[in-house]
């Protein structure tokens, strides 16, 4: 067996217990109580002191002095100078996540349960939302698409973007760009526990939004889970979408090349980001191939360092069944899941637990992270056993209606008094009663 410097643990499936399958699939821990002692002052302290708190707070993390951390539409065209080529590549982008977004949208429902008795759901869109773009180890422009275009679709009608000022005390144009393409009334200059705390309770001249989206750090969820526990804040937020990872299933049908840089684009976003491939039956020299693969281009790529702390967290399966490869898969509930198959689509059937799919030697997650037109926006740390990624219903309320007719609250309300009685609480009975039904 070679050494490589960047060794990733590996596993025979069939050697291991299904209470082992746990530990070895298991997180990097996150230190919650540490970072919610971290977060939680600075919530506090922009609560009491609003932009003040943010500029401190600018300086600290971000090196940048700010004289205001508000920018405020119409954003300056000289502080969205985007080259031509990138701005017609955003609105390609911008065009694939409208279009799959707003196929989402469904119509409203009415139906007639029993005669008489019509139940409707209307959709609202949220009023205020805030997006998160994270700026910490990578600008991410992309984010503001995957968020501000479903707000779009959804008809969101005021949308407040937060990011971390760059060291100059500036936005990356790019973001100030897709903002005014949004039609987003302010960016809020500010990043981590800081932004969200900015959002979920407001700003002098910026009130408060009503759900905040977007992935961060693990100050960044530590924060967004806080204010949503909040009464006073009155606050949702949408999921917990943390440090990126990956899950790579392969085959002897795999490209080594392709297989390496899928499972290290995830890696190079932070120190957290966790990958783990799954080999199905493949040969020793076939698995080697790979294995030199991740090692040569985990040295080679820019981002190296990150790369090789990320890996240190990360794990390989050999297995020689596709379905217990689907099996590990499904416990893990990755935020993307590679299909390096053969026949790839068939064995989508066989996944409960993902946020995002990439079908095929052809469907890097990178299309997905910026354009083919899903959101990547997603869960992570197993959350896709229960969360899915942003969508356009994330930007959508719906609120139910029922309108009885005379025939109807005679046919449904003796049920409805004697569901009431049961219960114990008469004034609801009495409530039908006294229009006129009887038992
Ligand atoms: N799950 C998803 O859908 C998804 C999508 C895109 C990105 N991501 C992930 O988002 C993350 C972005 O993280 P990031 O760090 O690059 O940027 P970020 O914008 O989330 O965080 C930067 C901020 O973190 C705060 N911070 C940093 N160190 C701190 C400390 N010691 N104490 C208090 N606050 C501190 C600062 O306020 C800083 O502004 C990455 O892990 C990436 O993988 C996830
Ligand atoms: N892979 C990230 C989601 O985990 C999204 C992203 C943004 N830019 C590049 N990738
Ligand atoms: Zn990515």
């Amino acid at each position: 067996m070679v050494k490589y410097e960047v060794q990733v643990p590996t596993y025979k499936a069939s050697a291991v217990s299904p209470s082992e399958r746990e530990r070895i699939l298991a997180r990097p821990i996150q230190d919650t109580q540490n970072i919610r002692k971290i977060v939680e002052p600075i919530i506090d302290d922009v609560k009491a002191r609003g932009e003040k708190a943010l500029i401190e707070c600018a300086a600290k993390f971000e090196k940048a002095e700010l004289k205001s951390a508000v920018m405020k539409a119409p954003f300056n065209e000289s502080m969205m100078k985007v080259a031509p080529r990138i701005r017609e590549d955003i609105d390609i982008a911008y065009n694939n996540i409208y279009a799959f977004h707003s196929a989402q949208l469904r119509p409203n429902i009415s139906v007639e349960t029993m005669r008489g008795v019509v139940c409707q759901r209307m959709s609202r869109p949220i009023e205020r939302v805030g997006l998160y773009i994270p700026g910490g180890t990578a600008v991410l422009p992309s984010t503001a698409l995957m968020l501000g275009v479903p707000a779009k679709v959804a008809g969101c009608p005021h949308i407040v973007i937060s990011t971390p000022a760059r060291k100059d005390g500036t936005v990356a144009p790019e973001i100030v760009y897709i903002a005014h393409k949004l039609g987003a009334e302010e960016i809020i200059l500010a990043g981590g526990a800081q932004a969200v705390a900015a959002m979920a309770y407001g700003l002098p001249g910026i009130p408060k939004v009503n759900k905040i989206f977007g992935p961060g750090n693990q100050f960044v969820t530590a924060a967004k889970m806080h204010v949503q526990n909040d009464y006073g804040a009155l606050v949702a937020i949408d999921l917990p979408a943390g440090p990126s990872e990956v899950l790579v299933i392969v085959d002897e049908s795999c490209n080594a090349e392709s297989v390496a840089l899928d499972l290290l684009s995830q890696a190079e976003h932070g120190m957290d980001s966790q990958i783990v491939l799954i080999a199905l039956a493949l040969t020793d020299e076939q698995f080697d191939e790979i294995e030199a693969a991740i090692n040569q281009h985990a040295l080679r790529l820019s981002r190296s360092s990150i790369i090789q702390h990320a890996i240190k967290k990360s794990v390989i399966i050999r297995t020689d069944s596709a379905d217990e490869a689907f099996e590990w898969s499904n416990l893990y509930g990755p935020e993307h899941l590679v299909l390096h198959l053969k026949n790839a689509s068939s064995y989508l059937p066989k996944v409960f637990n993902a946020g995002s799919v990439f079908v095929g030697p052809w469907s890097p997650v990178s299309m997905g992270d910026y354009a083919s037109g899903t959101n990547h926006t997603l869960p992570t740390y197993g959350y896709a056993s229960s969360y899915s990624g942003v969508n356009t219903d994330s930007f959508l309320k719906y609120i139910t209606t029922q309108e009885l007719s005379e025939e109807g609250i005679q046919r449904l309300g003796p049920s409805v008094i004697r569901l009431a009685e049961l219960e114990g609480l008469t004034a609801h009975a009495d409530a039908v009663r006294v229009r006129g039904v009887k038992l």
